[in-house]
């Protein structure tokens, strides 16, 4: 298995199927996988669906499709029961997170949200994620899980994305009413012939289909995640994940995920600011890639939010020598600029993080010394 952190998307057909609620029929074996990925030193976010499903049979609906609020509500009973259900899979805890579209394109939230699931992998807390039915309609929702996994994929900087359906992986039409049709292992470019081969979801208490699964997976791959869609109901293909073999389709990433982050925050991220920098700061990000303390900064410019794009500034020359992505707004800065990380607490009265900039958040423009190579 060569990957450090994986977002495993799981299905509602899943997780709650043949229209009985939660049942462990299906999760034992990816628990078991979730296991032994643990066991080899990889980090593992779940992105479960299944609450509506879950919570189907708890709440009276007249009609097969029910209302928004009906499913909402659905949602709300289903989660518990389905976080409960996951949880006596594993030994170690796992941790629920809901959060919809408009906190991932929110900066302040974007951050929130890395940071806490920074910190509870570091804690070996299994995170499992869902998108928050009770709150996102419309304009809030990202709509389906497999869109939201492929976000989350990047929020954590995750070098992998597998989901898991009910069905083997990407055919040339839909399986379920086409006998003839025909797996495709492996998928390099996403075209618009792909996308037509995918159809929706025949299940009423799935989202999306086929299609959505692709969106996903072009996400991921042009940020430099490879994605498998693979069959989560069959335990052998766990077997096979393990092995480093595919068992369904490959969408293969364009480039590797830190090169392609990189990228991204070199090129299309546009800066909101600028922090300028004493020599001592300026020698360790450009010669040792290091994070960014406060200590280092002289002087704030801009005004921004946590989770600005930021450049860093050699105050002696005015030369730019990174961009990265700040944990603190520019009034948090004024504040704690030349003082020691330690202090952080005690002026703000909150530390989300002891460095200002990450080192994996940055991308360095002038490297001298050791960071040259
Ligand atoms: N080209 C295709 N290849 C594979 N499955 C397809 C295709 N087109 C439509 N589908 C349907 O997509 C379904 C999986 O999506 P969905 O029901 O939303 O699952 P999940 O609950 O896992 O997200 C399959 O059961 C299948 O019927
Ligand atoms: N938040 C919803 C997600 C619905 C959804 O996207 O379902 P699926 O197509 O099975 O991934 C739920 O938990 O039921």
């Amino acid at each position: 298995m060569n990957f450090n952190r994986v977002v495993i998307k799981v299905g509602s057909a899943l997780v709650a199927p043949d229209a009985k609620g939660c049942s462990g029929k299906y999760l034992l074996a990816i628990a078991r996988f979730i296991t032994q990925c643990h066991q080899a030193g990889k980090e593992v976010i779940l992105v479960s669906s299944g609450s509506v499903a879950a919570g189907r049979k708890l709440i009276q609906h007249g009609s097969p499709v029910p209302s928004i609020p009906t499913k909402q509500a659905m949602a709300a009973v289903g989660q518990m029961q389905m976080m409960a259900n996951w949880q006596r899979f594993f030994d170690v805890p796992c941790s629920q997170l809901l959060i919809t579209h408009g906190d991932l394109k929110d900066r302040q939230r974007y951050i929130n949200i890395k940071n806490t699931l920074r910190i509870l992998l570091e804690n070996h807390v299994i995170p499992v994620v869902n998108e928050n039915d009770t709150v996102a309609t419309d304009e809030l929702k990202v709509g389906d899980n497999d869109n939201l996994a492929a976000l989350v994929a990047l929020v954590s900087e995750a070098d992998r994305l597998l989901i898991l359906s009910d069905v083997d992986g990407v055919f040339d039409k839909d399986p379920r009413s086409h006998s003839d049709a025909r797996m495709l292992p492996e998928i390099s470019d996403i075209t618009p012939q792909i996308y037509a081969m995918a159809g929706g979801t025949k299940n009423h208490i799935a989202t999306g289909g086929m299609q959505t699964k692709i969106q996903a997976a072009e996400k991921a791959v042009e940020n430099g995640i490879d994605t498998y869609i693979v069959n989560g109901s069959k335990s052998e293909v766990f077997d096979r994940l393990f092995r480093g073999e595919n068992p369904g389709t490959h969408f293969i990433a364009r480039q590797g995920a830190s090169r392609a982050r990189k990228h991204w925050l070199k090129h299309t991220l546009k800066s909101d600011g600028q922090l300028l920098v004493d020599p001592g700061a300026v020698k360790a990000v450009s010669e040792k890639g290091a994070s960014l303390l406060p200590s280092g900064i002289l002087t704030v410019k801009g005004e921004f939010v946590a989770g600005a794009s930021l450049e860093i500034v050699n105050q002696d020359n005015g030369e730019v020598i990174a961009k990265g992505i700040c944990q603190y707004s520019h009034r948090d800065l004024q504040q704690i600029k030349g003082q020691k990380s330690d202090q952080i607490y005690n002026l703000l009265g909150f530390c989300p993080s002891k460095v200002v900039i990450h080192r994996d958040d940055m991308v360095v423009l002038v490297k001298t010394g050791d960071n040259k190579g």
